[in-house]
């Protein structure tokens, strides 16, 4: 296992490049199912999620040439129906296959994804979908299995807002008969990123990104040619990596609109943030005021980047308040941040965080992907050393992420333990 050894106290200074997005990535590799042929996905993230997908893919039968960049999946000799334990255990995302297998083939049978770290995570939005739409669900020794001779379009409204919900229905209902209508859709970018895909492929699909999503399900989809965009959550973690240090940091490769809550609250943090030729400049202030966040689904404050600002209140001048609203366990990184010497108190779903004057290096654990970011970004900022241990949560979603803030003047290695 690999750890991370990060020398604290520099300044991060110059330019880096954000990745294509996981998140849109990963369904967007799924919805090749939909379609035999080859299909070309150009900017993939090299990550450890990534692999896990191609290689279930593979599994299915469908042939994979590249591994990130510019990849080409042919889905003509797929023919298995099936995501075992293994696969899906290893990232919930997997389970969106199950849509696509069904309304390819008829039938599908995954591995029920069970709860993570940061949740208990259920999918009875997705099944409760799948089931208007006229599958028969049934669950069986931990397994989904699905089947429908046809699928028909539906009225579809989601109790909550759920991004991988409204993928995993978007996906399906494209090759559904008649009209499908999800309601209290999730708005996330990587939503509407996979509607814009689909409709390339032949799709007829409006309103991805607002909250109800019309699909009129077509025949057969064409294989898709596509770009993925940038990274969000990789974008606004390097904004803070920027803030955190007192930095001054530009980020090319990114889409500051798809981070406006976060950008406006480091404003408030006494960040600055602007938009130049092309990039987005951050300049951290030599002392970050403290500001209140609660998440929420899209445009509000992201879960994902919850983790890495409760870093940064962590040496603010004063006390804020974090509240988590999306998932019911994710203050996994907040035993880890104590280690750091942050003042931080949890009630409930709140976390009030009292900012210290200097933080201190400390052998810490990654304990989820996000919790992980946070902890190196307290290394990046405190006196000393610091040792971040279970980095593999890490690889899940940052994409050659010590040499990238090397490049901004981080004294941080990796290292086999
Ligand atoms: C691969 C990917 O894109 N992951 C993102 C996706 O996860 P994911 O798609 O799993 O997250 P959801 O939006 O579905 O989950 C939001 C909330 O709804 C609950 N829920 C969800 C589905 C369901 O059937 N029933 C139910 O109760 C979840 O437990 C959670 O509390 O969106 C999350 C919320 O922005 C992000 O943190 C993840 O990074
Ligand atoms: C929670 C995340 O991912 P996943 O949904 O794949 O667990 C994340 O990207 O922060």
């Amino acid at each position: 296992m690999d750890k991370l050894i990060i020398k604290g106290g520099r300044r991060l200074t110059g330019e880096v490049a954000v990745s294509g997005s996981k998140n849109a990535a990963l369904p967007i590799l799924f919805t090749t199912i939909l379609a035999s042929g080859r299909h070309e996905i150009r900017n993939v993230p090299g990550l450890r999620d990534i692999n896990t997908s191609i290689h279930l893919l593979e599994t299915l039968g469908a042939r994979v040439e590249g591994r990130s960049g510019t990849i080409w999946v042919d889905t003509s000799g797929l023919d298995q129906v099936e995501a075992t334990y293994d696969l899906v255990k290893t990232m919930r995302a997997s389970v969106l296959v199950l849509g696509p297998l069904l309304a390819r083939f008829g039938r599908s049978r995954v591995s029920l994804p069970g709860g993570c770290a940061i949740g208990a995570r259920p999918i009875d939005q997705h099944l409760k979908g799948l089931a208007a739409m006229g599958a028969d669900i049934r669950l069986s020794h931990g397994y989904v299995e699905a089947e429908a001779k046809t699928l028909r379009g539906a009225r579809i409204h989601f109790d909550l807002s759920t991004v991988g919900g409204t993928e995993h229905l978007l996906m399906t209902a494209a090759l559904a008969k008649g009209e499908t209508v999800l309601e209290n859709a999730a708005r996330e970018p990587e939503i509407a990123e996979l509607a814009e895909v689909l409709n390339g492929m032949g799709a007829k699909i409006e309103g991805a990104g607002t909250d109800t999503i019309r699909v009129l399900g077509v025949e057969q989809l064409a294989p898709m040619s596509h770009r993925v965009m940038p990274d969000r959550i990789e974008a606004g973690t390097f904004m803070i990596a920027a803030a955190i240090t007192g930095g001054d940091v530009r980020i090319r490769d990114m889409r500051l609109e798809h981070l406006d809550a976060l950008a406006f609250k480091l404003q408030d943090a006494g960040v600055e943030v602007f938009s130049r030729d092309n990039a987005v400049q951050v300049r951290g202030p030599e002392r970050i005021r403290p500001v209140n966040i609660k998440t929420r689904p899209y445009p509000g404050f992201p879960t994902d980047m919850q983790a890495q600002f409760m870093a940064l209140m962590c040496l603010a001048d004063g006390a804020s308040v974090i509240s988590e609203n999306i998932f019911e366990n994710r203050f996994m990184h907040v035993a880890e941040l104590l280690r750091f010497g942050a003042d931080i108190l949890i009630e409930g779903n709140t976390a009030t965080v009292k900012g210290v004057r200097r933080l201190s290096g400390a052998p810490v654990m990654a304990t989820d992907l996000r919790a992980s970011a946070s902890l190196v970004l307290a290394g990046l900022a405190a006196d000393n050393t610091t040792e971040i241990s279970r980095i593999y949560h890490l690889d899940r979603g940052y994409e050659r992420i010590e040499e990238k803030l090397k490049g901004l003047g981080a004294d941080i290695e990796r290292v086999k333990e």
